[in-house]
């Protein structure tokens, strides 16, 4: 048999592979190094730090000072944090642990609830590994020509959220055949959300000997300029608190929204966590819970620098019972969350 060589014929495998309709859903979330030692931890600052979304300074004026004393002395110093709370037996950061956890369950739901072959799940960081793009040609490797972007962020910032979207956006930017692509909002007062935090401390309130007199929400910070021009950050997460304040059933004076992780000597978000932390104590509060509703997973941020620094400044100044409270993580009640969203996110989809 002959075959007719023109190019049209060789194209027809090509041309029969039609539309499948098969939804690829990708979580994704900040990132992390790979390794706790000076080369591992600098090469993730490196890039996290590069990311003009990040630090919005021109590159002239930041560079020289992010490859000088940034690179020069962060990844020693947050090394041996990250050496802290490492998780030896998978040897990674337990944001890894958590994410790709949160990813399997999410499989095991979705292939039951909308058939195998109707969906796949998979993850990505937005620094680091693995990477947004290896989970989207993971995924249209698998025949997804429908990506759900899911930024795991409760709290939209375009430090977080915006960047993760440009970064798919960049890698579909680069393919012929796009997958359509969705992207999930933040959910800073999805009511599943609100509960499953409200049900997170009172479980956690429900195991301890005394009650605690004050919980404290501690937010990640963001410099004060981004709010003014415009991050809707600050006002969702202050809404988040007060939800969940009202859920709790708790007076003012039992609750403080508070923000964490300053970076840099520009004037962020307040309260600053630290400085509520040594002033409940100087007040004569005497135990305190603090939740960090704006991580969706465990991470240095909540494990280390709440649950030893920030518990340290307590004690320093009077405290005495600090219990951190974790984040959803893969409960069960973080797990409903995430469902929540998918199934309101993939409507006409799924
Ligand atoms: C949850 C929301 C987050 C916002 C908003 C955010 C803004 C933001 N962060 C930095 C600088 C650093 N953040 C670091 C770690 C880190 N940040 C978030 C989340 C938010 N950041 C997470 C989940 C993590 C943990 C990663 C992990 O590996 O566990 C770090 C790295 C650690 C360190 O060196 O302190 C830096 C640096 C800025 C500048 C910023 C807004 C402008
Ligand atoms: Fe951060
Ligand atoms: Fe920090």
């Amino acid at each position: 048999m002959h075959h007719t060589h023109s190019a049209t014929s060789s194209w027809e495998p090509l041309q029969r592979r039609l539309a499948s309709g098969k939804v690829g859903i990708l979580l994704s979330n900040l990132g992390t190094p790979d390794g706790t030692d000076y080369r591992s931890v600098r090469r993730y600052l490196a890039e996290f730090l590069s990311d003009t979304r990040v630090i919005e300074l021109p590159k002239l004026v930041w560079q020289p000072i992010l490859q000088g004393v940034v690179l020069l002395r962060r990844p020693a110093v947050k090394g041996k944090d990250y050496a802290r709370i490492w998780n030896h037996e998978l040897d990674e950061s337990p944001l890894k642990t958590v994410t790709r956890s949160q990813a399997a369950k999410l499989h095991a739901w979705a292939s039951e609830m909308f058939g195998e072959d109707r969906v796949a799940v998979d993850w990505g960081m937005r620094y680091g590994n693995p990477s947004i793009e290896d989970a989207v040609k993971r995924l249209t490797a698998l025949g997804c020509d429908r990506l759900l972007m899911f930024p795991l962020y409760p709290q939209y910032s375009a430090t977080t959220t915006a960047t993760a979207n440009d970064k798919l956006f960049d890698i579909l930017r680069g393919m012929r055949n796009q997958p359509a692509a969705r992207v999930v909002p933040s959910y800073f007062d999805e009511p599943a959300y609100i509960e499953a935090l409200a049900r997170s401390v009172r479980g956690t309130l429900a195991g301890l000997d005394e009650e605690p007199e004050v919980v404290v929400a501690s937010f990640h910070g963001i410099p004060q300029r981004n709010v003014a021009l415009g991050d809707p950050y600050y006002v969702q997460c202050q809404r988040t608190g007060e939800l969940l304040r009202d859920a709790l059933g708790l007076p003012a004076t039992r609750f403080r929204i508070s923000y964490q992780s300053r970076f840099g000597y520009a004037d962020w978000l307040q309260p600053y966590t630290e400085a509520t932390m040594r002033e409940l104590a100087r007040d004569g509060i005497r135990r305190i819970a603090v939740i960090s509703p704006g991580f969706a997973a465990d991470c240095i941020e909540t494990i280390d620098e709440i649950g030893r620094e920030n518990a340290h400044y307590f004690r320093e100044a009077g405290g005495e019972a600090f219990t951190l409270i974790p984040c959803l993580n893969d409960s069960e009640d973080g797990m409903a969350v995430l469902r929540d969203r998918v199934l309101q996110e993939t409507r006409g989809w799924l």
